[in-house]
């Protein structure tokens, strides 16, 4: 299988995990190592100070995964506010990776594209390898592009609905007119087979939280998603047949057992 490339850095793997609201501190670990995640994402929010659960001992139980760690930008409503979480997101985590949340509505936590194209204009300047939560429409990816940005994070649906892919048709005309662009959907998934299609259809890779840490089998739920992006990738390498109207037998006609060639 192919290997995901963000930014010039191949990463194992083709699921991006959340590590917020899990029943407990080893219910996160075991589902990280489930899950083997190209990255964890963090919020810098929540590696505030205090024990384990919150915290620096929070961020230690992080560190201590050996998983590449993704900060993000959660609950950041204003160009200046992601900006310097960012910022500070770098220093905490020794990272230039960032995911970049801005978030433009309370109740459907829709990322404001207007100010995520400032937002990461700024950081890719400040030498930023910068992630945008973005949607699903095109002419906003594009900006995104132009800014600097060199891969997208698309929504399938608003954090933590787990409804899946909301508009399937916007995302796959993304996928089709943005071909050399890593496009990772970000948010909405709610069980494994949804993961399985987008891969199918051609994305690089899924990131999700709530359908693992909400379950009621976190671990085996990190493992499910996994392996649903894994299959789904394998899926799409090995080009599908399309699908068609008209019946067609697969039985062979005799004396042509094979597609290609009579002989064997
Ligand atoms: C963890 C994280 O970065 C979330 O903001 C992300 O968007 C995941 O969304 P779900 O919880 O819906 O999977």
């Amino acid at each position: 299988m192919n290997t995901l490339t963000l930014y010039h850095q191949d990463f194992s793997g083709r699921l991006l995990l959340g590590t917020a609201a899990y029943p407990t501190a080893d219910i996160l670990r075991q589902s990280v190592a489930a899950a083997e995640p190209a990255m964890i994402t963090v919020s810098l929010r929540r590696a505030g100070a205090g024990g384990e659960a919150h915290g620096q001992g929070f961020w230690e139980l992080l560190q201590n995964l050996n998983i590449p760690i993704l900060p993000n930008t959660a609950g950041c409503q204003s160009v200046q506010e992601a900006v310097t979480t960012a910022q500070m997101a770098r220093e905490v985590f020794g990272t230039d990776w960032i995911k970049l949340e801005l978030i433009g509505d309370d109740d459907t936590l829709q990322p404001d594209v207007f100010q995520l194209v400032e937002a990461a204009k700024i950081l890719i300047d400040e030498g930023f390898k910068v992630l945008p939560y973005c949607t699903e429409d095109l002419i906003a990816c594009r900006r995104l592009l132009d800014a600097g940005c060199r891969a997208l994070m698309p929504w399938a649906a608003p954090i933590g609905t787990g409804l899946g892919v909301v508009h399937e048709y916007a995302l796959r005309v993304l996928r089709e007119r943005l071909p050399d662009t890593p496009l990772i959907i970000d948010a909405g998934l709610g069980v494994p087979s949804q993961a399985a299609q987008v891969m199918e259809w051609g994305f690089d890779a899924v990131l999700l939280n709530t359908a693992v840490s909400r379950s009621g089998d976190p671990v085996n739920m990190a493992r499910a998603f996994a392996l649903a992006a894994q299959a789904g990738r394998l899926a799409y390498e090995a080009c599908p047949v399309q699908p068609r109207e008209q019946a067609q037998a697969s039985t062979p006609t005799v004396g042509q057992p094979f597609w290609h060639s009579a002989e064997y």
